[in-house]
C-alpha cells in the first residue's frame, strides 16, 4: 500500500523561476493495485516517483508505505522496499555478465549475501522459474552475455531483477519510453505477466496513453503537481485514448495527431 498526503515541493522558492513541483499531491494506491501515472511535460510523475524513492525531499506531506511513515528515511533503507526500473535499458543489468550472474548479482543484493555462495544448482532452477515468468525464453538463455540480448529482453530482465527482493512497491519510471512500439508492447507483456505472477503493488508513469488503456487497474492523472483525475474499475475499463487526451490541460503534437 502506497499513501502519499498533501505532497508539497517547490524548487527555487522566492526566486523568479520558482517552480512548484508537487502542490499539495494526495494519493492512495492499495496492496496489488497497478496504477498508471499519466500527465503532461511538468505535471510531477518524476517528483513524484522521486519522493517516493527519497531522491527528493519533501517541503510538506508524508509518504508512506504499508501503513509505514518513510518521509524522513534515507534512500538507502527505503530502497529494500522498492524496486524501480528506469527507461534506459542498458542501465538496470551488467552487458559483459551473463543473464544468470545478472540474476546473481540482483539476489546478492536484494539479500545482502556474500558472492563467495555463487551459481548453484537450487540459485540457477530459481532463476529459471523467475525468468520463466516474463515469458520471453529467457530462462533457456542463462548462459548468454546480456550485450547479446535484445533490448526489451534487457529490459524485461532489469525488471524481473528489480523485484527479485519481493518490494513492498514497484515504480516503473517510462520504463518502455526507449524502446520501438513493438518491443515497447513486448515489455509491457511481460512487465504485466511479472507484477501479476509476483502480486505487486505497482506505479508506472507512462507518455503512451494505449499502454495507459490497456494496461493497470487505474489511471492517475497528474497537472500542475496535483491529482487531476483518477479512474479505476468499470470506468477504466471502458476509457479510450481519445478520452485520456481530453483531460490533459497541455496537448502535444503527437496527442492531436491520435485524436
Ligand atoms: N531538480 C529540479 N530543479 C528545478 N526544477 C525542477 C527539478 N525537477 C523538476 N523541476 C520542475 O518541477 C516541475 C515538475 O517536473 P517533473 O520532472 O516532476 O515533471 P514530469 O511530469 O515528470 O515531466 P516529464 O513528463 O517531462 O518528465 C517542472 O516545472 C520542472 O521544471
Amino acid at each position: 500500500m502506497l499513501e502519499i498526503r498533501s505532497a508539497r515541493k517547490v524548487f527555487y522558492k522566492g526566486q523568479a523561476d520558482e517552480k512548484v513541483a508537487l502542490d499539495g499531491l494526495s494519493l492512495k494506491l492499495a496492496t496489488g493495485e497497478f496504477g498508471v501515472v499519466i500527465g503532461s511535460n511538468g505535471a510531477g510523475k518524476s517528483s513524484m516517483l522521486n519522493a517516493i524513492s527519497g531522491a527528493l525531499v519533501l517541503d510538506s506531506g508524508q509518504i508512506l508505505i504499508n501503513g509505514d511513515d518513510v518521509t524522513g528515511m534515507p534512500v538507502h533503507k527505503r530502497a529494500i522496499r522498492l524496486a524501480r526500473v528506469f527507461q534506459d535499458p542498458m542501465k538496470g543489468t551488467a552487458a559483459s555478465m551473463t543473464v544468470a550472474e545478472n540474476m546473481l548479482l540482483a539476489d546478492l543484493r536484494s539479500k545482502k549475501r556474500t558472492l563467495r555462495q555463487g551459481l548453484n544448482a537450487s540459485r540457477l532452477a530459481a532463476y529459471k522459474e523467475r525468468l520463466a515468468l516474463l515469458g520471453l525464453g529467457l530462462e533457456n538463455r542463462l548462459d548468454t552475455r546480456v550485450e547479446l540480448l535484445s533490448g526489451g529482453q534487457r529490459q524485461s530482465l532489469s525488471l524481473i531483477m528489480a523485484v527479485g527482493g519481493s518490494p513492498d512497491l514497484l515504480l516503473l519510471d517510462e520504463h518502455t519510453a526507449a524502446l520501438d512500439p513493438r518491443t515497447a508492447d513486448i515489455v509491457m507483456q511481460a512487465t504485466v505477466r511479472a507484477v501479476d505472477a509476483l502480486k505487486l503493488t505497482t506505479l508506472m508513469v507512462t507518455h503512451n496513453m494505449q499502454h495507459a488503456v490497456d494496461f493497470g487497474h487505474s489511471v492517475i492523472m497528474l497537472d500542475a503537481g496535483k491529482l487531476r483525475l483518477e479512474i479505476s474499475g468499470e470506468e477504466k475499463a471502458k476509457v479510450t485514448v481519445v478520452d485520456l487526451i481530453g483531460h490533459f490541460s497541455v496537448k502535444t503534437d503527437r496527442m492531436l495527431l491520435a485524436s
